[in-house]
């Protein structure tokens, strides 16, 4: 589990010592009782953050089935946190990731779609390389007819510090093959978009 979920590939003493520069730089005692133990808990922290840096999406998007499935298949709402590549703070809200089997009718797992969004979500990021990561790995591993990605999220870069917006949702799409035709792209749009 500790291999898979990356904690082995980052190398957390190093997260350690740069933790505790920043806790002098802004001048905090790291030595006080409550931060004696913070790098070790941020080191920690930051390998599953930063987990898929080191993992590969064959792995995940190689269980697949052939049930002859021929039609959308769409998971909405799958929650996801990531980090923003420019000022190393959380950017969080859902995916929808749906795709149109190709012809020999091969699906994958559901949770493997999840599980694909969680993967290049951890990983230092910005929002519209995260959409397209998730829609070029169901291309390359699933051989659909069609793929739709989208992904509203809220960054704390501007809720929480600069512009200050808390609440603006940055909305992101990829659409790849056959769900770039109109009529396509509208269904599955309103399927996305409807609250049931
Ligand atoms: N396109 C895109 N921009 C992002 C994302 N996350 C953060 N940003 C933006 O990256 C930009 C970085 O701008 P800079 O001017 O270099 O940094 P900054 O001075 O901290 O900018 P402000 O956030 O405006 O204070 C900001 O406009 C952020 O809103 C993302 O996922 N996609
Ligand atoms: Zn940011």
């Amino acid at each position: 589990m500790a291999e898979r979920d990356g904690v082995t590939a980052v190398d957390q003493p190093r997260i350690e010592a740069a933790v505790r520069e920043i806790l002098l730089a802004i001048g905090e005692n790291p030595d006080r009782d409550g931060l004696q133990e913070t790098p070790a808990r941020v080191a920690r922290a930051y390998a599953e953050f930063f987990s898929g840096l080191h993992e590969d999406a064959a792995d995940i998007l190689s269980t697949t089935f052939d049930i002859g499935h021929s039609e959308l298949v769409l998971v909405k709402d799958i929650p996801f946190y990531s980090t923003c590549e420019h000022h190393l703070v959380p950017f969080h809200g859902v995916a929808h990731v749906g795709y149109i089997p190709g012809d020999e009718g091969k699906v994958t797992g559901l949770s493997k779609l999840a599980r694909t969004v969680d993967l290049f979500a951890r990983r230092p990021q910005v929002q519209e390389r995260l959409t397209t990561q998730v829609a070029e790995a169901l291309v390359d591993h699933l051989n659909p007819l069609g793929v739709i990605v989208v992904v509203e999220a809220e960054h704390m870069c501007m809720s929480m510090r600069g512009v200050k917006k808390p609440g603006a949702k940055t909305v992101t799409s990829a659409v790849r093959g056959a769900l770039r035709d109109g009529a396509t792209r509208a269904e599955a749009m309103s399927l996305i978009m409807s609250k049931h």
